[in-house]
């Protein structure tokens, strides 16, 4: 039996596409089967499985995690979701395209194995000068797996693509998700009534481009695309899986129904930021005043101290200017700290 049938016999029996993507940290072979209800199962590659379902369908969904190997709870989610969609527990009305993006990087438990993989997207996995390495060959092969399967969907139909992450500090507001920068588009309503429904009542607005995989599939395939951070990061087996159970069962709706009602808006039930600012590392010595247990969205007083890189001392400018993912230890010239301030529903809200 050739290798491929045999982790195709594997995986109709136990659907685990983790351990299959795990033991094979950069590369599988190509392989299909199709389900007993008919959906057709394609392995582009480890850690990278499609499914088809045999039935006329109206969107086009993407849903990644492992993009950091250590953020193992949305690894978690998507494991069970595609355990249920092979042993046919759970049946789709919809094309999905699951993503374990650094299966390295889950086995040693790291963020990354030599470089940032969410910092690679929109091509700077290819830059002139700058030797090619596993997270950068991988990031191109995601770009073109997300891309062929936009492509093969039929025209007019929806596209949308959730980047699932867990954050490394604690955060006041325990889920939120990055909306990235629209150049000038509206930000979608409905948008934010789906991640309300997954347990998410906090959005940060981008205002530039990005290198993540969320502002790619945004910026270059128009999909309605967000970074998700759904706790702090834990090892397998420490997540209390039941404060994600309302973005399971959301996940699960959104792909195995026809059509998924969320309830009217009210911008009551939100709290939106603009991203202020974004502060890089330039220098060596880059710290920061307060301590690794500061939480998310932190607020500072104007005039306060809010980094310090080399020489040059970074203060709020703004009063209550607030934090998010500060790290001291990005490669220089990454990002170290994002700022927000609150910000209303307003017209350019569609
Ligand atoms: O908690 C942290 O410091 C990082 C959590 C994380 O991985 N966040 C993403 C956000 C991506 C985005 O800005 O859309 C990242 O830093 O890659
Ligand atoms: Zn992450």
């Amino acid at each position: 039996m050739s290798a491929t049938a045999e982790y195709i016999n594997q995986l109709k029996q136990d659907g685990d596409f983790l351990t299959l993507s795990r033991n094979h940290e950069w590369h599988l072979e190509a392989g299909q089967f199709t389900l007993n209800n008919n959906t057709q199962v394609t392995i582009h590659d480890t850690g990278v499985i499609e499914f088809e379902p045999d039935c006329i369908t109206s969107k086009n969904v993407v849903l990644s995690s492992a993009i950091h190997g250590n953020e193992t709870a949305p690894i978690e989610i998507c494991d069970e979701l595609i355990k249920q969609i092979i042993s046919g527990q759970l049946e789709l009305q919809q094309r999905v395209l699951f993503i374990f993006g650094n299966p390295q990087s889950i086995n040693i438990g790291k963020r990354f194995v030599e470089e940032n993989l969410n910092r690679l997207f929109n091509g700077h996995h290819t830059v002139d000068g700058i030797a090619m390495n596993d997270e950068r060959v991988r990031a191109d092969k995601l770009e073109q797996y997300v891309s062929d399967f936009y492509a093969r969907s039929e025209q007019g139909t929806y596209r949308c693509h959730y980047d699932l992450h867990t954050a490394i500090r604690g955060s006041k507001n325990e889920k939120f998700a990055v909306y990235p920068f629209l150049h000038g588009k509206p930000w979608k309503k409905s948008q934010l009534q789906f991640l309300l429904s997954c347990g998410v009542n906090t959005v940060l607005m981008m205002k530039s481009p990005a290198t993540t995989f969320s502002y790619y599939s945004s910026f270059v395939h128009g999909a309605d695309s967000f970074t998700v951070e759904l706790g702090q990061v834990k090892p397998f087996g420490e997540n209390d899986m039941s404060r994600f159970a309302k973005t399971k069962q959301t996940l699960t709706a959104l792909i195995s129904q026809k059509e998924v009602k969320y309830p009217e808006f009210n911008a009551s039930d939100f709290e939106l930021f603009s991203v202020h600012r974004t502060i890089n590392r330039t220098e060596q010595n880059f710290s920061f005043p307060f301590s690794d247990d500061a939480e998310n969205f932190t607020g500072f007083a104007k005039g306060e101290l809010l980094a310090t890189d080399g020489d040059n001392a970074i203060y709020a400018d703004v009063e209550g200017e607030a934090i998010i993912f500060p790290n001291a230890q990005v490669a220089i010239g990454q990002r170290a700290l994002l700022t927000v301030v609150p910000m209303q529903v307003d017209s350019r809200f569609s």
